[in-house]
């Protein structure tokens, strides 16, 4: 089921409109890629998906997902999933409760909900690190608790801000096929932000070119 994205355009606190009008459909299960300049409006076009756009700014088009209008809805109620390169993990919380937190809307009961999380760490590699401080762990270690962390709250879309651009070369590969088969094996639609064009080939969807306003696509 799609996220249905059209005519979407967002203005700056100044009145200045970010980027040309972006009218795209996000297949179920397809990883598209948006890439464009930096300050072009990557980031705020999914805050906007999501509905966290910052105070000031004013978005306007139409947004669907799975034929569900999402205009006005906050931000809780969209179903939306994010993951940043800074991981997005709640620092005063322990991993295991960072991956319950998900949960709480879905599945009843303490002990259903740890069960749950004990799966989810083992599926990420991460057995045994319920308890740790995320701080104590390694950048990819993080990128796999924050994907299972959105995962966890069944969202019917997830959206990708440059999750892999802090890790090294060398676990970057193994992560990002590690995040997008998660996202394909669930059939969830899902946007990806990056400047790295092998993200954008890993991805194997679509690729988007987020352009500056005023460009008329031809
Ligand atoms: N809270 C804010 N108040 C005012 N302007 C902002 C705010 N947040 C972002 N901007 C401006 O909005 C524009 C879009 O920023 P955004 O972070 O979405 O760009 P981006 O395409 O993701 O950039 P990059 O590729 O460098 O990460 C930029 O010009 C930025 O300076």
């Amino acid at each position: 089921m799609p996220l249905a994205i059209d005519s979407l355009a967002i203005r700056a606190p100044s009145g200045e409109p970010l980027f040309a009008p972006l009218t795209i459909q996000v297949e179920a299960g397809s990883v598209t890629t948006v890439m464009g300049p930096s300050g072009v409006g990557k980031t705020t076009l999914l805050q906007g998906i999501a509905g966290h756009l910052p105070a000031g700014f004013a978005l306007t088009g139409h947004l669907a997902l799975n034929g569900r209008p999402l205009n006005g809805l906050p931000a809780e109620q969209r179903r939306i999933g994010m993951m940043f390169q800074d991981a997005g993990l709640f620092p005063h919380l322990s991993v295991g409760d960072n991956l319950a937190f998900g949960l709480r809307a879905t599945v009843r009961g303490r002990r259903a909900r740890a069960r749950v999380v004990d799966e989810a760490l083992s599926t990420a590699g991460l057995e045994g690190m319920g308890d740790r401080d995320p701080a104590t762990l390694s950048g990819g270690q993080r990128a796999r608790a924050a994907l299972m962390q959105s995962l966890l709250a069944e969202p019917e879309a997830i959206l990708l801000d440059e999750p892999f651009s802090r890790l090294d070369q060398a676990l970057r590969n193994g992560i990002r096929g590690f995040v997008l088969d998660h996202i394909r094996a669930r059939s969830i639609p899902a946007l990806l932000v990056t400047h790295d064009p092998a993200d954008a080939q890993a991805a194997g969807g679509p690729m988007i070119p987020l352009d500056p306003a005023g460009v008329v696509n031809t």
